[in-house]
């Protein structure tokens, strides 16, 4: 049973197993079935999809049993893991073409930012149901009624694109030949197949035949069948008035009473594509899981109130086949669908300062300086590149590019000779630039003015916390960073204490494409949720979403556990992350769908966060662990009973072809966060990170 296999060998992937936990996860380790792009919005597709969704689900379920061998229990088996994903948004998708959507689902995988590992099969074909594949079924129902009989629907073709490889070097399923478009049209039973075509080494060119459909090689049904073109029921489509249905047809718009929650939910998002889903389900709910009673309220309610802005991201929703299986009891499967952790979107700087351990400053710079800075930096990110690390047995790339700036050629030789980075030299060092310079002593001053207006407003007694320094902000080191594009990211992470201490201030200044920097707290482990920190003394956090209670998926259950938080970073905004931050949170920036191009840089955003590295951990006083190297910084910061407290540990073992030790050493620090260890004297005088800004610049 190549399916269940399929489901099974998911399951047990290294690399699908650490893509972040939620949905997407579970959707592609837990479940099978195809994705499903919607390009079709004409005024009749409302009543149609849900149709056209349903028919699919039914065809691809007769298709099981017909096209595979395998017990009744296997084929149930099967039943209960399908679930498709329809990417169903009218204005992200509404017209586009199949080169277009095969774009949209190449972006779509590498935003889940899967590594260079064998795909799991659902992941090279997506399906497109256009004007052309609608106007198909429109012809269907219509002669269904006209018989009075109920309508066939196996040979009803979708579209089928094929897109390989996720990564973005690599377009080998671009099409080569000339008269092969890259997508072929397959009747809605002939999809598993042509799937497991794909799964045992086919291509989809191989069920090509031009203007035709492929009805698959099953009994009772051959193959080829002519098809009039696209467009030409497409005015009959579009004009005709909606053809009176017989009831059986009916009843497929309205379903009964046992379909799932999901595939309500995917009816109600067909007819109403304009509402958030968690909206729809709150309305299914109160309306006693009755379709046709929600879509009745939520049409009284449209009398008075404007549609709902749908935010942005990933518009999709699930269907399964669950509808069709009964549980012993004649009543539907339990609902498996999980909400999500809540994203709340921040823009204005109150807003972030009183939900977020950051602050940001909007239009930080004179405007021409930002675009000066931010030409520089376009040019020099020519030279950057992306960082390897070791994750697990896989060797995994940045998703995005970077450097290291420092002052001087001298810090240069130190960089990459005996500052590590991720437990190893850097290669990529640069000296700073003229703009880069000219900039530090503003971004110094704002960042020590707002980190004085924190302490004063949100800490314990208006005081810095414990271990943050009392000294004043000098920054001495910039990583640069530039995302390419919407789908280039970085994971959520904390920054790397080792040189910077504990209750590091990091200042970050964003320039070019607005793409979103999400935090979200870390939770302790072994409480549900609880949080007994400094930060949650204050206050800081009386707002954020409901705790949930942890699962049986332990870390990744709890990871969304308190939702996230995204800030919004335009061009030219200055976000100060505060010393609460790395500690007690994690960052990141969220691949996008889309991003709006900025007049200077196009598609790309290009990121510094100033450092202060300490003087007091320079390279020569940082413990060596037993495989030599230096051991890096870092906080506990899941462990209930060890939280907050700091530790030396090797880091090795996420170098490339290097093995780690277990080299473990508490840290300790005194309240300023100065480690509590003797200041080894420089050797001939060898000189600590010079401050970028010179006495002189500060004025
Ligand atoms: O690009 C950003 O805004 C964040 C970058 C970041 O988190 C990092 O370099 O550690
Ligand atoms: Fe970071």
């Amino acid at each position: 049973m190549f399916l269940q296999k399929e489901v099974y060998r998911l399951g047990s992937e290294p690399g699908l197993r650490s893509l972040p936990p939620g949905p997407e996860r579970d959707f592609l380790t837990l479940t099978w079935g195809p994705i499903v792009y919607r390009t079709t919005y004409a005024p009749d597709s409302q009543r149609l999809i849900p149709i056209f969704l349903r028919a699919l689900n039914e065809e691809i379920q007769k298709a099981l049993s017909r096209c595979l061998p395998g017990s009744t229990e296997q084929i149930r088996l099967l039943e209960t893991t399908y679930a498709s994903k329809v990417f169903n948004a009218q204005e992200e998708y509404h017209g586009l073409d199949e080169e277009t959507v095969r774009d949209a689902f190449h972006d779509w995988k590498v935003a889940l930012a899967l590594p260079a590992i064998e795909l799991p099969v659902r992941l090279r074909m997506c399906l497109m149901i256009d004007d052309g594949v609608l106007s198909h079924l429109t012809t269907t129902v219509d002669m269904s009624s006209m018989v009075e009989k109920d309508a066939d629907y196996s040979s009803c073709p979708v579209k089928v694109i094929e897109e390989n490889f996720p990564d973005v070097h690599r377009r080998d399923s671009k099409p080569t030949k000339e008269d092969y478009p890259g997508w072929t049209k397959v009747a809605l039973s002939a999809i598993v197949e042509v799937y497991d075509g794909l799964r045992r080494g086919r291509s989809l060119e191989d069920y090509h035949k031009s203007s035709q459909v492929y009805l698959g090689n099953a009994p009772g049904h051959n193959l080829g069948l002519t098809l009039k073109s696209d467009g030409c029921r497409m005015d009959r489509f579009i004009s005709r008035k909606r053809p009176r249905l017989s009831p059986s047809a009916t009843q497929q718009t309205l379903p009964p009473d046992e379909d799932s929650t999901d595939m309500k939910l995917a009816m109600l998002l067909s007819l109403f594509p304009d509402l958030e889903q968690d909206a729809l389900l709150d309305i299914l709910i109160s309306s006693g899981g009755s379709v046709e009673d929600a879509s009745a309220v939520i049409t009284a309610q449209r009398g008075y109130k404007p549609a709902k802005k749908r935010t942005g991201g990933v518009s999709a929703i699930q269907t399964s086949m669950t509808s069709h299986i009964k549980t012993e009891a004649g009543l539907p499967p339990k609902r498996q669908l999980t909400r999500k952790g809540k994203t709340l979107h921040l823009f204005s700087p109150e807003d972030v300062a009183a939900h977020t351990p950051c602050t940001i400053i909007h239009n930080f710079l004179p405007p021409d300086e930002a675009d000066a800075l931010l030409l520089e930096l376009l040019d020099e990110s020519k030279h950057f590149s992306r960082y390897r690390f070791q994750l697990f047995d896989r060797t995994v790339e940045s998703p995005h590019t970077s450097s290291l700036y420092v002052a001087t050629p001298e810090e240069i030789r130190q960089q990459t000779s005996e500052y590590t980075y991720g437990g190893r030299y850097r290669s990529n060092v640069r000296q700073l630039t003229p703009y880069l310079r000219a900039v530090s002593a503003k971004v110094q001053r704002a960042v020590n003015d707002e980190v004085q207006k924190r302490i004063r407003a949100c800490y314990p007694d208006g005081k810095k916390l414990k271990y943050q320094s009392p000294k004043e902000w000098v920054p001495n080191a910039a990583f640069v960073n530039c995302y390419d594009g919407p789908t280039e990211s970085v994971g959520y992470h904390s920054d790397e204490l080792t040189y910077l201490g504990p209750r590091a201030i990091i200042g970050s200044l964003s320039l070019g494409v607005e793409r979103e920097f999400r935090v979200r707290r870390i939770v302790a482990s072994n409480d549900d949720g609880g949080d007994d920190s400094e930060v949650s003394a204050m206050g800081l956090t009386a707002d954020s979403p409901p705790r949930r209670k942890t699962t049986s998926k332990g870390i990744d259950g709890r990871a969304d556990a308190q939702g996230q938080i995204s800030i919004h970073l335009p061009h030219n905004s200055l976000l100060v992350m505060h010393a609460e931050m790395q500690e007690e949170w994690k960052h990141a920036i969220v691949p996008a769908q889309t991003v709006s191009p900025h007049p200077l840089s196009g598609n790309r955003r290009i990121n510094i966060t100033y450092r202060w590295y300490r003087d007091s951990l320079h390279p020569r006083n940082i413990p060596r662990c037993r495989c030599g190297t230096q051991a890096i910084l870092r906080c506990v910061q899941r462990k209930r009973e060890n939280k907050g407290r700091y530790m030396w540990m090797c880091y090795a073992g996420h170098d490339p072809g290097k093995k780690g030790c277990t080299f473990f050493q508490w840290a300790e620090f005194d309240d300023d966060g100065e480690p509590l260890w003797e200041i080894k004297p420089t050797e001939g005088g060898a000189p600590t990170l010079r401050n970028f800004v010179e006495e002189d610049d500060k004025q």
